[in-house]
């Protein structure tokens, strides 16, 4: 498959910048395998040599030769990831930008499900199932692979290079599945990619992504935030966040970390209670219009706040907000929406 599909639309459950990790590969001789899940796109700097040979910006391995280093034990090469965010996979993307005589023939994908802190030699000793089936690639392209295996819950995924070479990226889109034990009867960022929220709609994101606005950590640098293009009209820029499930916000971080020239002159904050929807509709105000300062954390006290299922950002009349965040607790209804999800993809 390699018309761009839908589901790349989806949040990259592997990269780096939500908690992924390439924990183990058998061989990484030419380009480290840590690579394949930096969030920005591959680059190559030509005739630019180390002291292994061409620098890259990807996994590359060696040559494999009958008996030589690095194959010991294996018929192929393979790496395997830890998502930062464990959930269900629709679709994968293989990218072998600048491998062009170095690319690998073909790849596998394979993923598993592994509880608590497993070691590389748990992972290799795990049981894998196939997702992506083994496929022929070609080089310096992004290829595009539907997940054969959508109703599970997997904390890892390897990708096998057939026989050997080179990957630029790899990314594994799907939905977060968080664990319901970590968010019963805890505060927790009811609005966080890492506890299962998702942008569900915005207005413009012609700098960077709205997801942004949701992933973990602090913004360090302009483009890890949500900025929007300059308006010329009234409209106002936004973006609609469909919550973890039903819950009660009792903080609110608006932050314009790194906005110094571009931060929006003023913001409203609306919620929605939508129980199971995936947009939100008959809006209420949650925080009323409030003036915006350049690269400042607003924080935000409620009192007696409404259950939400999702929250409307509105940005006046446009620039850049870093990060939003909704600490508060889910209600019964939403902890039981979060349990019965777990339960389903298990
Ligand atoms: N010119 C190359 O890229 N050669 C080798 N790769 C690197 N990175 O030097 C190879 O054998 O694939």
């Amino acid at each position: 498959m390699s018309d761009t599909p839908s589901f790349t639309q989806l949040t990259d459950l592997a990269a780096r910048d939500v908690g992924g990790a390439v924990v183990w590969a058998n061989d990484e001789f030419f380009g480290e395998k840590e690579s394949l899940i930096r969030p920005e796109p591959p680059t190559f700097s030509p005739a630019t040599f180390g002291h292994k040979g061409q620098v890259v910006d990807g996994w590359e391995t060696r040559r494999r030769r009958p008996g030589g280093p690095g194959v010991e034990g294996t018929e192929h090469d393979s790496a395997i990831v830890r998502l930062g965010l464990p959930g269900v996979i629709r679709g994968v993307t293989i990218d072998t930008a600048f491998f062009l005589g170095n690319y690998p023939p073909h790849a596998r994908v394979e993923a598993a499900s592994v509880p608590g802190f497993p070691t590389p030699a748990d992972l290799l000793a795990a049981e894998w199932t196939e997702i992506v089936p083994t496929s022929p690639l070609s080089g310096g392209s992004e290829q595009h692979f539907e997940a054969e295996i959508t109703g599970r819950r997997f904390t890892h995924v390897r990708l096998a290079m057939i026989p050997d070479g080179g990957i630029a990226r790899f990314r594994v889109y799907g939905e977060a599945v968080p664990d319901p034990v970590f968010l019963a009867g805890v505060p927790v960022d009811l609005a966080a990619l890492t506890n299962g929220a998702r942008i569900v709609a915005a207005s413009n994101m012609f700098f960077s992504a709205p997801e942004n606005l949701i992933k973990p950590a602090e913004s360090r640098v302009m483009g890890e935030g949500w900025e929007t293009a300059r308006r010329r009209d009234d409209a106002g820029d936004w973006i609609e966040v469909r919550l973890v499930a039903q819950g009660v916000p009792a903080v609110i971080e608006i932050d314009t970390a790194n906005y110094k020239g571009n931060a929006p002159d003023h913001i409203v904050l609306l919620g929605a209670d939508r129980p199971g929807q995936e947009a939100g509709s008959n809006w209420f105000e949650v925080i009323a219009q409030t003036r915006m300062l350049p690269d400042y954390k607003h924080r935000f006290r409620l009192e007696g706040a409404r259950p939400v299922t999702h929250l409307r950002l509105e940005v006046r009349p446009d620039g850049g907000v870093a990060r939003l965040r909704a600490f508060g607790s889910l209600t019964d209804a939403g902890l039981t929406a979060v349990r019965t999800r777990w339960a389903e993809h298990a």
